[in-house]
């Protein structure tokens, strides 16, 4: 399945006594950057987590391309197309490259308890990746612990692009880098998109997502209160949305 559109509508999710999503209902339109945005404790995490199965929702519905889904483990959502790159980013760092690319995903061949890894197969297809994407590492065999933050984040992102089918989710992508770095991420967000991704990216950096998305969804106390064409926002008037101070725009 291929998760080119999806749909949040009146998702509720609380935790004991504290109300993380109050009925928040949001698009995510196909081949487009749309970013979330929030204070802290809004609840765009939490938000992110029901879209990526990796926690369910109390009620209400997540549509993908059209159909309701029940996503209860981070594979489930990975089944229907969507792969998440958390803030943490996952990378086991004595691995290579390309092993990291593949993890968990390891292409063998054999019969039956008798497999062999394709290791040529994955190098060389990871090796393509990298290039296609214009990833910025020296080489697909060199271990993720020698890689700089940027090029860790590159990493991160090119498995999502390597298996998602439709969309990739990002949280915080830059929020640990430099801005040379920042702008080596983001470039490498642009190709994701060109090629034929769909992404959703929750970013505190204003800035970054008036450069990225096309359309914003502005979160406030566990609810979705506006939603906006990026090129019809002003970066002032997002943080005026995101406090509260402006109700609309
Ligand atoms: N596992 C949990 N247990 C209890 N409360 C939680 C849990 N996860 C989130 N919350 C609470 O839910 C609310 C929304 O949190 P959430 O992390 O989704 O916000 P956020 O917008 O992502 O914030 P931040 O930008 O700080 O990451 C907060 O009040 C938070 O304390």
């Amino acid at each position: 399945m291929s998760a080119a559109k999806v749909e949040v509508r009146d998702v509720r999710k609380t935790f004991g006594s504290v109300e993380a999503l109050r009925g928040a209902s949001l698009s995510i339109a196909q081949g487009e950057i749309t970013a979330i945005v929030g204070d802290n404790g809004a609840g765009k995490s939490t938000l992110v987590k029901c879209i990526t199965g990796l926690i369910p929702p109390d009620t209400g519905d997540i549509l993908v391309d059209g159909s309701p889904v029940h996503f209860s483990s981070p594979k489930d959502a990975r089944d229907h197309g969507i792969e998440t790159v958390y803030q943490d980013l996952a990378l086991c760092d004595q691995l290579s490259v390309w092993q990291n690319l593949y993890l968990d995903r390891e292409l063998t061949r054999g019969f039956g308890p008798v497999q062999f890894l394709r290791r040529r197969q994955m190098r060389s297809e990871a090796h393509r990746l990298v290039s296609d994407l214009a990833v910025n590492v020296p080489h697909v065999g060199r271990p993720v612990r020698r890689l700089s933050g940027g090029q860790r984040q590159a990493v991160a992102i090119a498995r999502g692009v390597m298996w998602a089918r439709g969309m990739i989710v990002l949280d915080e992508p830059t929020a640990a880098l430099g801005l040379r770095e920042t702008a080596q991420v983001e470039g490498l967000i642009r190709r994701v998109v060109d090629a034929g991704q769909t992404v959703l990216v929750v970013s505190h950096n204003f800035e970054q997502v008036k450069r990225l998305s096309s359309q914003v969804w502005v979160m406030r106390a566990g609810a979705v209160v506006t939603g906006v064409r990026t090129a019809d926002v002003t970066g002032e008037e997002l943080v005026g949305l995101v406090t509260g101070a402006i109700t609309a725009v």
